[in-house]
């Protein structure tokens, strides 16, 4: 699959219109709050500036006290119904946040789930998922993906205001803006080259957080817990533990120089600043050239326009280091993700048991120096039952996957019915397909809803509770309280149950009954279970698979006899194909295999020797 081409790193505007976009479609109302917002911080910061300048030209121009108080009461309760109006709009914009903050989890959720498996399994996009996934963090109070419009609107509104504040400076002297403004401008460039320096090397603490992460839930994981203290590997992992954490220290530490260097400029550059300023306005005041009021008004405006710089560099800084964050989500978010082309459809092909081709078919795991599977040519005939076996890291659970849609071939074909797969639409396509893979998920819902696949309402409860019982789960189902209504994940929910992994194993395949696809799968089902259990498992198998075309492997060679033709891969490509008795008579790889497996239970036999 195309990597994307688009840089990692988006421009700061680029990122407020997206986030102003995004704005509009999940939470609209704070976008339309924020916007109104605007004029009146420009409204307020006027009215606050004018107020002092206008109580010394009433005192000092000889007006009448009720003139006096007109004016200054007409200010007063224009400043107060500004001020009024402001924190209304926070209050609403505050509650808004957390809808917008979910709107776009939703949006990375969904994202994640309908993304294309063999992409979703590559490392670099689990990072680029993690990164993603860390601009919805709250960060000291702030979340990043909030903080580019909050912080963009706190730039518009303190541009406005430098920009009236600064007509009203340029009025004394223009110099004084260019000395305000270059001073803003060196303070930006530093806020700039640190934030890049930071995106820069962020990769790096990418990698170390993941390990770090990987070696402490290893160390607190109780499933892990009997072989730490047996193999003693509490050291091992403690050592590995510290060594990643200082690297990580020494990254911070790195980050924190650059940090320091830049406010030491940032701090020397305001001192400039404000010393000039300030030096001008007292000498044009001694010499008599502003009135009292007229003082008064730019003494405010230069403090005001300091405010609205520091404002505005500190809502640059904010939105740089958010707007990292938001380049993450996006890169993230506009990986490239095809849906298959979408013309055949997989309802003609849902109703019967479809004819399945491999053409040859290579598949090669990405950097690996050789393909997995090379050259498979395969039929599994309509209705057919086909046997997969070999050993470990032959390839099965690949061809598995690559049947079932989850990866792609790196060349050839799989035809569904003569329809290449990668004319379906993805959904559609693992539509046909209910397989019952090795490893087994459960989540903390009922177990009805679990082999549904379906919230509350929406399980079909005759349907669920058949397929529970065809699946070996119906003594398990009687003796709960709540029966099929009973909950999975103690820790979730205090009244649910822990399976074992077998019953755990028989739900998986209740819920491959409950999808009832035309194509069923079983991968390795039988590796958690008793062989009571796994008996029950081969007779609900060949229950299941009747009228089905299914695929089924198994290490126990003589599971597969009931299949209709086995096919054994070895080293990524097809080494025999056969009946059981077909293949024993041929005396290759198989016939060994299962005279291995088997002789263990010949009576007499020890480890090689005959008694
Ligand atoms: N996600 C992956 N990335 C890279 N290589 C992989 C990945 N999954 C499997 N492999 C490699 O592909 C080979 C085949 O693995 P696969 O799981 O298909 O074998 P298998 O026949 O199902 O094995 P087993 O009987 O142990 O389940 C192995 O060498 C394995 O290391």
């Amino acid at each position: 699959m195309k990597e994307s081409t688009k840089k990692p790193y988006r421009g700061l505007m680029s990122n407020a219109v997206w986030s102003y976009r995004q704005m509009l479609r999940g939470t609209p109302a704070s976008f339309f709050v924020m916007a109104a917002g605007v004029p009146l911080g420009v409204l307020l910061a006027w009215a606050e500036l004018r107020l002092p300048a206008l109580v010394v030209s009433e005192v000092t121009g000889g007006q009448t006290f009720l003139h006096a108080a007109l004016a200054v009461g007409a200010l007063l309760a224009l400043t107060f119904l500004a001020v009024g109006l402001r924190d209304f709009c926070k209050t609403i914009l505050e509650a808004q946040e957390s809808r917008y903050r979910f709107y776009l989890t939703s949006c990375l959720e969904e994202k994640s789930m309908a993304m294309f498996y063999q992409t979703y399994e590559k490392k670099q996009t689990r990072d680029q998922r993690k990164r993603a996934e860390e601009a919805s963090y709250m960060m000291n109070g702030k979340v990043p993906l909030c903080q580019v419009p909050n912080q963009m609107t706190e730039l518009i509104r303190n541009a406005l205001c430098y920009a009236l504040f600064g007509t009203i400076l340029s009025r004394i002297s223009p110099l004084l803006l260019v000395l305000l403004t270059l001073a803003a401008l060196v303070n930006l460039l530093c806020v700039r080259a640190y934030n890049r320096y930071e995106y820069a090397s962020r990769g790096e603490r990418t990698d170390i957080g993941r390990r770090l992460r990987y070696v402490s839930k290893n160390a607190a994981d109780f499933a892990a817990a009997k072989d730490i203290r047996i193999y003693g590997m509490a050291t091992w992992l403690r050592e590995t533990f510290s060594d990643l954490f200082r690297q990580d220290t020494a990254w911070s530490a790195r980050l924190n120089r650059r940090l320091l260097l830049g406010r030491l400029v940032d701090l020397l550059v305001i001192l400039l600043r404000d010393g000039g300023a300030y030096t001008l306005l007292l000498v044009m005041a001694v010499r008599g050239e502003l009135r009292p009021d007229e003082f008064v008004l730019y003494f405010s405006a230069i403090s005001g326009f300091a405010t609205f710089i520091g404002n505005m560099i500190s809502a640059w800084n904010e939105m740089q280091t958010a707007s990292l964050k938001v380049s993450d989500y996006r890169q993230f978010m506009e990986l490239p993700d095809t849906d298959g082309t979408g013309t055949a459809h997989a309802a003609d092909h849902r109703e019967h048991a479809p004819e399945i081709t491999f053409d040859h078919v290579s598949f090669r795991y990405d950097g690996a120096a050789h393909d997995t599977l090379h050259d498979i040519s395969l039929t599994l005939r309509a209705g057919e039952h086909v046997a997969l076996v070999g050993l470990n890291g032959a390839g099965k659970t690949t061809l598995v996957k690559l049947l079932c849609g989850l990866y792609a071939p790196t060349s050839g074909t799989i035809r569904i019915d003569g329809v290449p797969a990668a004319e379906f639409r993805r959904d559609d396509y693992a539509a046909l397909f209910a397989p019952v893979f090795q490893e087994v998920r459960t989540a903390c819902f009922s177990l009805a809803e679990t082999a549904a696949c379906a919230f509350g309402p929406e399980v079909d409860r005759e349907r669920a509770e058949r397929c529970l019982r065809a699946a070996g789960l119906g003594e398990k189902l009687d003796a709960l309280p709540h029966g099929m209504d009973t909950h999975l994940d103690k820790q979730v929910n205090p009244d649910g149950i822990e399976l074992s992994g077998g019953e755990a194993q028989k739900l998986m395949m209740a819920r491959a009954l409950y999808k009832d696809a035309p194509v069923l799968v079983l991968d390795e089902p039988t590796a958690a279970l008793d062989p009571i259990a796994e008996n029950e498992v081969y007779e609900q198998y060949r229950r299941m698979a009747a009228g089905k075309t299914s695929l089924f492997i198994s290490h126990r060679l003589a599971s597969t006899r009931f299949c209709d033709r086995i096919v054994l891969l070895r080293d990524g490509g097809i080494a025999e194909e056969g009946t059981h008795e077909t293949l024993l008579a041929a005396g290759g790889e198989y016939a060994r295999l299962y005279e291995i497996q088997s002789c263990w239970y010949q009576p007499g036999y020890q480890g090689g020797k005959q008694a």
